[in-house]
C-alpha cells in the first residue's frame, strides 16, 4: 500500500529485475530503438530502471519544454563517466549555483568573440570559418579532380581548427600532433561514454576486472585531453588576448572578486568542457550531411542551385540562410533523421517536478529522448524518410517545427547554438560550390549507426569530385 501511494503519480513503465532493472533489455549500440519501442507501449513520459538509477524518459518534445522550464529540474544527474569527464566544475555537468555564473560567462565570451547571431563582430568568426571550409575545399582539390577518401579526419581538423582559435586561441596545422593526440583521444571517449554504458547505472561493476579496465582506460584518455589543453592555458598565462576563452578567463581571474570561481581548475575543465561539447557535435552533423547529400543527389543538387542563385559567387554568411530555405530544410531535416546527441542530454530533479498531473520524483534522472522526438510517426509522417519538404511550407519558405529541439529547451539547452549553426552551414555552403560528393565505390551509404553520446556513422569513403 505504501509502494502504491507513494508512486501512483509517477508515470507508468516497464517492471526490472532487481538490482539490474531493465538494463537487460536495452542494446548497447542501439539504445535510442529500445527506448523508442517503451515510449510506444508506456505513452510519452515513462519511468525506467536501469541498474540502481530511476529514470523518467520524455518522447514528446511539448513536455521536454514543461519539464526542462523548471528550475527543479536544471541540474545534471550524479552518473559516474559526467563524475570523471566534468567532475565537480566547468559549465557542462555543474551543479546549478557554480552553473548559473559559468553559464553567464560563457555567454558573454562567446558575444564578444563573435560566435552568436546577435554579435556585433560576427564577421571575424565567420571568416575565419570560411578561411578553415575553404582549407577543406583545397584539400580534397590537391588529390585529384575525383577523390575518393574518408572524410572524418579532414572534418575533424576542420572544426577542430575552429575550436582551437575561438577557445585556445591558438592555430593547428595540419598533421599537428597535438591535434591528432586530442583528436583520437577524444573520439575514443565518446564512444565509450554512451549514457546507456553499465558502470553509469551499476556503479559497483568498477570492482569488475573487465569494467575497471575499461573505467581506467576512460579516465585516462580524459586526463590526457585535459593535460593537453593545460599545456596551453599555461603557456598563455602571461599574455593571452580576452579574444579566446582562456584569455577571457585570465582576464577575470587576474580581478581576483572571485577565486573561489576563476582559479585554474575551474579554466581546465571549461576548456575541456567547450572543446569536447562543439567538436564531437559539429563533426557527426557534418559527417551525417555528406553521406545523405551523396545518397540523395536530386537534394544535393537543389542545394547547390539554390546556393548559386541567391549567393551569386559571394562569399556565405549566416544572414544568407534566412533567403536560402531549401539549405536550410536541408541541414534541418538531417539533424532531425540523424539526431546528433540521439538519448538528448540528462538533466535530474532537484525536487518532485509535477507536470500534467503527473510527478517526477526528486532523484530521478530526466532523459528527453530526442530520438523518439525526432521520428515519431504521429508528427513526422514516414520519419524513416529523408525529405527536406517537410520543413518547407507551401509557398517554399522554411517551416519551423516545434517537435525539432535537437539542441534540447529551457535555460540549459546547448549554449553554443549559433555556433554550431554557423560551423555546420559555413562549411556546406563553401564545400557544396566548389565540390560534388558522391557515394564511394560501392554506389552504397551505410546509414546505420553507433548510438554514443553523439550518433556515430560507420567510416566509410566518399567520392569528391572537383567543380
Ligand atoms: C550541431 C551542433 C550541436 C548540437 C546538436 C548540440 C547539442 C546540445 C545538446 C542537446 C545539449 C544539452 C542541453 C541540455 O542539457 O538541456 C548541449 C549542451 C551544451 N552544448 Fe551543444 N550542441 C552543438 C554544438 C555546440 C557548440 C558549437 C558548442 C560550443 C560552444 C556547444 C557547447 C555546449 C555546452 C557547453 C553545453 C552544456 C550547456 C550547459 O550545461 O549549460 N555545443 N548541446
Amino acid at each position: 500500500l505504501y509502494f502504491y501511494s507513494e508512486y501512483k503519480d509517477c508515470p507508468p513503465g516497464p517492471w526490472g529485475l532487481p538490482i539490474i532493472g531493465y538494463l537487460h533489455k536495452i542494446d548497447r549500440t542501439t539504445p535510442n530503438l529500445d527506448l523508442m519501442q517503451l515510449a510506444q507501449k508506456y505513452g510519452p513520459m515513462y519511468s525506467i530502471k536501469l541498474g540502481l538509477v530511476n529514470i523518467v524518459v520524455i518522447s514528446e518534445a511539448k513536455l521536454v519544454r514543461k519539464v526542462l522550464s523548471q528550475d527543479e529540474s536544471l541540474a545534471r544527474p550524479p552518473l559516474y563517466t559526467f563524475k570523471i569527464m566534468f567532475g565537480t566544475r566547468g559549465i557542462t555537468g555543474t551543479a546549478v549555483d557554480l552553473w548559473r555564473n559559468q553559464r553567464k560567462f560563457v555567454e558573454k565570451f562567446l558575444r564578444t568573440a563573435g560566435a552568436t547571431k546577435t554579435a556585433t563582430n560576427r564577421k571575424t568568426i565567420e571568416e575565419y570559418i570560411r578561411k578553415s571550409s575553404e582549407e577543406f575545399v583545397q584539400y580534397v582539390h590537391s588529390r585529384g579532380n575525383r577523390t575518393i577518401v574518408n572524410p572524418s579526419e579532414a572534418v575533424m581538423y576542420y572544426v577542430t581548427t575552429i575550436a582551437a582559435v575561438i577557445f585556445l586561441g591558438a592555430s593547428f596545422k595540419r598533421d599537428d600532433q597535438i591535434q591528432k593526440d586530442l583528436t583520437e583521444n577524444l573520439d575514443k571517449i565518446v564512444q565509450l561514454s554512451t549514457v546507456s554504458g553499465p558502470l553509469n547505472y551499476l556503479p559497483f561493476l568498477d570492482f569488475v576486472s573487465k569494467y575497471k579496465k575499461m573505467g581506467n582506460l576512460y579516465e585516462q584518455m580524459i586526463k590526457d585531453i585535459k593535460d593537453t589543453l593545460e599545456k596551453f592555458i599555461n603557456e598563455k598565462m602571461e599574455t593571452s588576448p580576452a579574444t579566446n576563452l582562456i584569455g577571457a578567463f585570465l582576464s577575470e581571474m587576474s580581478k581576483n572578486d572571485c577565486p573561489e570561481i576563476y582559479n585554474p581548475a575551474q579554466l581546465k575543465q571549461l576548456v575541456f568542457d567547450l572543446f569536447a561539447a562543439s567538436t564531437e557535435t559539429t563533426l557527426n552533423s557534418i559527417l551525417w550531411l555528406m553521406l545523405y547529400l551523396a545518397k540523395y543527389q536530386e537534394v544535393q543538387n537543389k542545394v547547390r542551385q539554390e546556393l548559386f542563385d541567391v549567393l551569386q559567387g559571394k562569399t556565405p554568411q549566416l544572414d544568407d540562410l534566412s533567403n536560402l530555405p531549401y539549405t536550410k530544410a536541408t541541414l534541418a531535416e538531417t539533424a532531425r533523421i540523424r539526431t546528433v546527441v540521439p538519448l538528448g542530454f540528462p538533466h535530474y530533479a532537484t525536487d518532485d517536478i509535477v507536470v500534467e498531473n503527473v510527478k517526477i520524483r526528486k532523484g530521478t534522472i530526466i532523459m528527453p529522448l530526442l530520438w523518439a522526438i525526432h521520428m515519431d510517426p504521429e508528427v513526422w509522417k514516414e520519419p524513416e524518410e529523408f525529405r527536406p519538404e517537410r520543413f518547407l511550407n507551401d509557398q517554399g519558405k522554411f517551416l519551423w517545427h516545434e517537435s525539432f529541439i535537437p539542441f534540447q529547451t529551457g535555460k540549459r539547452m546547448c549554449v553554443g547554438k549559433d555556433l554550431g549553426d554557423m560551423m555546420v552551414f559555413l562549411f556546406f555552403a563553401t564545400v557544396l560550390q566548389r565540390v560534388k560528393i558522391e557515394c564511394g565505390d560501392s554506389g552504397k551509404i551505410d546509414f546505420s549507426y553507433v548510438c554514443g553520446l553523439p550518433l556515430l556513422s560507420k567510416p566509410q569513403e566518399l567520392v569528391f569530385v572537383k567543380i
